[in-house]
């Protein structure tokens, strides 16, 4: 049997697996069967603790349901950040993911914040594949144009349109996914301005589908309404709602790094036979 944990940032659902002390054994089709949510356990992520190799507190393995393994989930790291500071009785840890090593810290009204790291913007990074105006990218599907492609150490494709509700996002969603514009695929981001300054979020994940939430995808987004004019996240933290709440997003100008803060949960713990 083996131990787990189930966690979720705004609904954002992981199966959190502790291999400090132990490795385990994932090959492609264990990931899928846990991930299946009729016969497995089901997650949005699969996020393995594994000891660190550059001083951080613990290194974050991350996979999506189709077997996949992403570079970045900022949800997912916050999650686990918290579960580190709990084990160390601290209220900041560092999270080595293979985005890089990412800070994070607790706040006083218990929400968690993580450093996600400079946006990259550069074709090669993102990655593109081919040199374009990552500003504009040439892709255009129905009712999705002129988006803008950023890297949070994963890929992101933002789109804004006039309503994000009325986006058929998963039948679009699996085409942007695909598309030849980005050869390790792509996470799909629908999102439109409110009067009120909320940027309303929805996500298609590259490996996952629709989730209810996407760190890196919601700091993929307000990076690229940022350089697209719609808001001003520098000075202060810009609210995203996706389905399953609300983030804070920051992008500060003096390092250029992005600041993501939102709730987690830990919704049981168990143990598999898987
Ligand atoms: N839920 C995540 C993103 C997970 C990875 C993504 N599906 C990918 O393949 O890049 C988040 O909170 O950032």
């Amino acid at each position: 049997m083996l131990a787990f944990r189930k966690m979720h940032g705004l609904g954002n659902d992981f199966v959190v697996l502790d291999a400090r002390a132990k490795p385990v054994d994932l090959p492609e089709s264990r990931i899928r069967a846990i991930g299946d949510r009729h016969r497995g356990i089901g997650f949005d992520q699969l996020l393995v603790i594994e000891p660190p190799t550059d001083g951080s507190t613990a290194f974050m393995r991350i996979y999506n349901p189709d077997g996949s393994e992403a570079q970045a989930c900022g949800n997912g790291t916050r999650c686990v950040a918290h579960l580190l500071m709990d084990e160390a009785g601290s209220d900041e840890v560092a999270v080595q993911t293979r985005r890089g090593r990412l800070p994070s810290y607790r706040n006083s009204d218990g929400t968690v914040s993580v450093d996600m790291g400079a946006p990259m913007l550069d074709w090669q990074d993102i990655p593109l594949a081919r040199d374009v105006d990552h500003l504009h990218l040439p892709i255009e599907l129905e009712v999705l144009h002129d988006p803008v492609a950023v890297g949070m150490g994963n890929p992101h494709c933002v789109f804004f349109v006039p309503d994000a509700e009325a986006v058929d996002l998963s039948r679009l969603g699996p085409q942007i996914e695909h598309h030849p514009m980005f050869p390790e695929r792509t996470n799909v981001e629908v999102a439109s301005l409110g009067p009120d300054g909320v940027l309303r979020l929805r996500v298609w994940e590259r490996g996952a589908g629709i989730t209810l939430a996407c760190g890196s995808g919601t700091c993929a987004t307000a990076v690229a309404a940022h350089l697209r004019g719609h808001v001003d996240a520098s000075e202060q933290p810009i609210r995203i709602r996706v389905d399953g709440g609300e983030l804070a997003i920051q992008w500060r100008q003096d390092d250029g790094h992005v600041i993501m803060t939102g709730p987690i949960a830990t919704s049981f713990l168990g143990e598999m036979a898987l």
